[in-house]
């Protein structure tokens, strides 16, 4: 049964044991999980089937950014895998995010959640102006919002600072917000960060942690921790 938790834990991991070391410390009940680039890049497909195998629904977060057709493609091989959301960049335009929509509907059997990435959490006011974007990270984010809801997407990744202005333009979009982070953990290379609690007030969907569980001494209690704040 698909799980209701709105939790996805990242298993930003060097190698297959150890996320999987990660993973059997999980509920699949309390959280599902995401396979980024460095895991992908050196598991490659098999780690989405055994996380699958152990009762995950895995977030496919590969962030495809290319042409229209290659992207379209890649988005075909994630749904593929079975894989319960994947996204590309938002940046990467209309045109290509619209190839993506029809890959997949055109696709057999069950589809992904298709999902935009707006701007980094990562990223703040002086690093758009570092690549030419003048505007404060919420105009940039509300701007390509507009785009990912003309192409037809499902959702967003953007930070849940911005939830709040985006549900209420785009209020069918699904909300998907990394840069969470529990009262009191290190914001690490993260710029644009919200609490569990507060991000889920704003309208996130779907909450993105990574290092705060994966890298606590004990996972299944800093899990159990955000389920908690969550109630
Ligand atoms: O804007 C984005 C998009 C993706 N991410 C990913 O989420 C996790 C966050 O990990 P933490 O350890 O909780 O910071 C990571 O896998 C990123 O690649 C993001 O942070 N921001």
């Amino acid at each position: 049964m698909p799980s209701q938790t709105p939790i996805i834990v990242a298993l930003d991991f060097p190698s297959r044991d150890a996320a999987l070391a990660l993973a059997d410390r999980l509920d699949p009940a309390l959280c599902r999980v995401k396979v980024g680039k460095e895991l992908f890049t050196r598991c490659g497909p098999d780690i989405v089937e055994a996380l699958q195998a152990k009762g995950f629904e895995v977030f496919l977060d590969l962030k495809f950014h290319d042409i229209p057709n290659t992207t379209a493609m890649a988005v075909r091989a994630a749904a593929e895998l079975g894989v319960w959301m994947v996204n590309v960049h938002c940046s990467g335009g209309l045109r290509m995010m619209a190839a993506c929509r029809e890959a997949l509907d055109k696709a057999n059997g069950a589809k992904p959640l298709l999902i935009g990435v707006t701007v980094l959490t990562s990223m703040e006011q002086q690093d758009l102006s570092d690549i030419g974007l003048d505007i404060p990270p919420q105009q940039q984010v509300l701007r390509l919002a507009g785009l990912a809801a003309r192409a037809g997407l499902d959702g967003l990744v953007c930070s849940a600072q911005e939830a709040q202005p985006l549900k209420a333009q785009f209020p069918t979009l699904q909300l998907v917000t990394p840069g969470i982070r529990p009262a009191g953990s290190a914001a690490d290379d993260q710029r644009r960060i919200l609490t569990p609690a507060e991000a889920m007030a704003a309208g996130s969907d779907f909450l993105v942690i990574g290092r705060p569980i994966a890298q606590s001494g004990d996972p299944a209690r800093a899990l159990a921790a955000v389920v908690a704040e969550l109630a």
